[in-house]
């Protein structure tokens, strides 16, 4: 095997707790976490010269910043392993909207490296090294829809309904740091015990803060939450990308036909497993 084409996929946080505060300033954060059937795609390809290159630059990011090549950087450095890759990264998931995808990319990257470098690290040291990357990457490497404690490396399996949610992508960029460390935000809610899970039992603490500052954010959630037949209507993450949940595909298709013309987003299943993992096990592997 020289060349593995594995898929990204976006995530929602159905909800976001701040609980409390770590003594290096990090969230303490309760969420649960929603895999989507909306991903970047990548491709990677054997070198044998111990090189790690991206083919282009991601809108923005030198190339040597890009999570995918952080992370292959980081597995080459722990691994002490000779070969290196060509990366391709088709980005569809936008970038700096509470998505994931950065955090998405760089979690393919070290799962499928470990298989096209024969590192066979187990899941365990995958999660470690993710979690340097990124908070939210651990939950891409775990593969299925979670319940996240701690700073979101804390995670159990959480089996949840069908659905289909709208997602709108407001025009603004949130910088994550920069909401974690508003005045305004409110970090003291008292933690909860999942399962059983109810959609109806959680907030998003970041979202007042983002909604404050990016009118944009708020005036697209007010949309959505105007709508019949969702069953949640939040922000994902710490923005600015705002969604709304729905039992079936031909609501959330509804929805999506009467958005305003300035607004944008996409309609995307919920899934239940990650699509790189389906994808490996069906190849027996
Ligand atoms: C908001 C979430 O998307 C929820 O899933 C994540 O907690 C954010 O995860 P992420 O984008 O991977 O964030 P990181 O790149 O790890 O952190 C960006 C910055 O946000 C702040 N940060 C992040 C996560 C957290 N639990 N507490 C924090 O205070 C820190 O200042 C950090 O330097
Ligand atoms: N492969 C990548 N894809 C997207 N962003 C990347 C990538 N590599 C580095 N970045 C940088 O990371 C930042 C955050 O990216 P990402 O798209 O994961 O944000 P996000 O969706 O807000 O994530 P989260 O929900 O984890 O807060 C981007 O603004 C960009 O500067």
């Amino acid at each position: 095997m020289t060349t593995l084409t594995c898929s990204a996929p976006a995530k929602l946080n159905l909800f976001l707790h701040v609980v409390g505060r770590r003594p290096d300033g990090y969230h303490l954060l309760q969420t649960v976490f929603r895999l989507l059937d909306f991903s970047d795609e990548l491709s990677f390809t054997l070198r044998d010269d111990g090189k790690i290159k991206l083919s282009a630059e991601t809108m923005g990011v030198p190339a040597d910043q890009n999570l995918c090549v952080r992370a292959a950087k980081c597995l080459q450095a722990m691994s002490g392993s000779g070969p290196g890759v060509d990366i391709s990264l088709d980005k569809k998931i936008p970038m700096g909207g509470g998505l994931g995808g950065g955090s998405s990319d760089a979690a393919t990257t070290l799962v499928a490296l470990n298989r096209l470098w024969n590192l066979n690290l187990d899941r365990e040291t995958l999660l470690e090294l993710g979690l340097q990357l990124g908070a939210d990457v651990p939950v891409f490497i775990f593969g299925q829809n979670a319940f996240a404690e701690g700073v979101g490396e804390k995670l159990s399996a959480l089996e949840l309904p069908a659905a289909w949610y709208l997602v709108i992508i407001p025009p603004v960029h949130v910088s994550t740091a920069e909401i974690f460390s508003s005045k305004e935000l409110t970090r003291n809610t008292i933690p909860i015990k999942i399962p059983p899970f109810s959609i109806w039992q959680g907030h998003n603490d970041l979202e007042p803060v983002v909604c404050r500052l990016y009118p944009e954010v708020a005036v697209r959630l007010e949309w959505l939450k105007q709508l019949k037949n969702t069953t949640i209507a939040a922000m994902s993450g710490s923005g600015a990308c705002v969604f709304a949940e729905f039992a079936t595909e031909r609501e959330a298709c509804a929805a999506y036909a009467s958005l305003p013309d300035d607004m944008t987003g996409f309609v995307a299943r919920g899934l239940d497993c990650h699509p790189m993992y389906t994808a490996l096990k069906k190849n027996g592997e």
